[in-house]
């Protein structure tokens, strides 16, 4: 450990580790699932840490928080109840509330202590949390999920971390059915699917999954995010049987400049043009993806 920094090791990225000049840590704790740092870093602002995984920092939380949320949103055409699984520091719920279409977002996050202090470190990410229109619930995705009604959501955005800890249930197929069960007709959902530089096999298998229990279309994106390992981020993004969702060409446009002009904080790296652009994936990813 170099003093002064922080690096980012870890049994799922082997032989490489990201670091970051730290300035001072802000905040050390405990939840009941993991431990918890903030640390103001010299060049990407705040940063949380979950289990020594960076999870956002403010430089470039934009990129994922914006993708995640519009990747899905922007492709059917006027989502009313949406449910986000995590997605504890409100940066999600932030992106979801710029759809004016929504009337319901409800949130299962798994961990109080997530939701605590981003609202006192982070507070232009948990700002979604003040949105009239949220429903916040503490537990466990998982429970929650076997709860709901079927065919209740439009769009469900699992914004998890990592399969190690507490988030391992969410990559797994029994998860993806009951989110499946959870959606109605033509609904969709968006899941963090980890980097095609690392993790090709997990993706391998959710895909399989995936394609197994969402009759509508399953496909595969990702983006930049530079404080994440290997600097890439992907997506899962299905529909259920139903109505049909093309992913790639986003029919309920976000980045129009009435949309732009109304909202308070301007959309820093979603666009249509990064949309339809995220699909689009080295041959290496594309033989593995496209086979399953
Ligand atoms: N809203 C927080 C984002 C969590 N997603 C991250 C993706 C990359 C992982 N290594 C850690 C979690």
């Amino acid at each position: 450990v170099i003093p002064g920094w922080f690096s980012e090791i870890s049994p799922m990225w082997p032989g490489e580790a990201h670091s970051l000049k730290v300035e001072k840590i802000l905040f050390q704790g405990k939840s009941d699932f993991q431990d918890v740092m903030v640390f103001q870093s010299s060049t990407y602002g705040k940063v949380l840490v979950l289990d020594g995984v960076i999870q956002i920092t403010e430089r470039d939380e934009c990129a994922y928080q914006e993708m995640i949320t519009h990747l899905p949103l922007c492709s059917i055409p006027s989502p009313k109840k949406v449910l986000v699984i995590g997605g504890g520091d409100g940066g999600v719920l932030r992106e979801v509330a710029r759809h004016t279409s929504v009337e319901q977002i409800d949130i299962c996050e798994i961990d109080a202590m997530v939701v605590d202090v981003s609202k006192q470190f982070f507070p232009e990410i948990a700002v979604g949390f003040q949105d009239p229109r949220v429903n916040l619930k503490i537990g466990d995705g998982v429970a929650f999920l076997k709860a709901v009604p079927e065919g209740t959501y439009d769009a469900i955005i699992v914004d998890s971390s990592d399969p190690i800890g507490p988030a391992q249930e969410l990559f797994e197929k029994p998860f993806f059915g009951s989110v499946a069960k959870a959606l109605r007709p033509g609904g969709v959902v968006c899941t963090q699917a980890e980097s095609i530089w690392l993790h090709m096999h997990i993706i391998e298998d959710i895909v399989a999954n995936c394609r197994q229990v969402f009759k509508g279309s399953v496909n595969y994106a990702w983006t930049t995010v530079p404080t994440y390992p290997s600097g890439v981020i992907g997506f899962m993004l299905c529909s259920t049987e139903g109505p049909a969702v093309d992913f790639k060409h986003p029919i309920n446009p976000i980045d129009s400049d009435e949309n732009l002009s109304k909202s308070k904080r301007p959309l820093r790296f979603y666009n249509r043009e990064i949309h339809s652009a995220a699909f689009c994936l080295p041959s290496f990813a594309k033989k593995v993806i496209d086979s399953k």
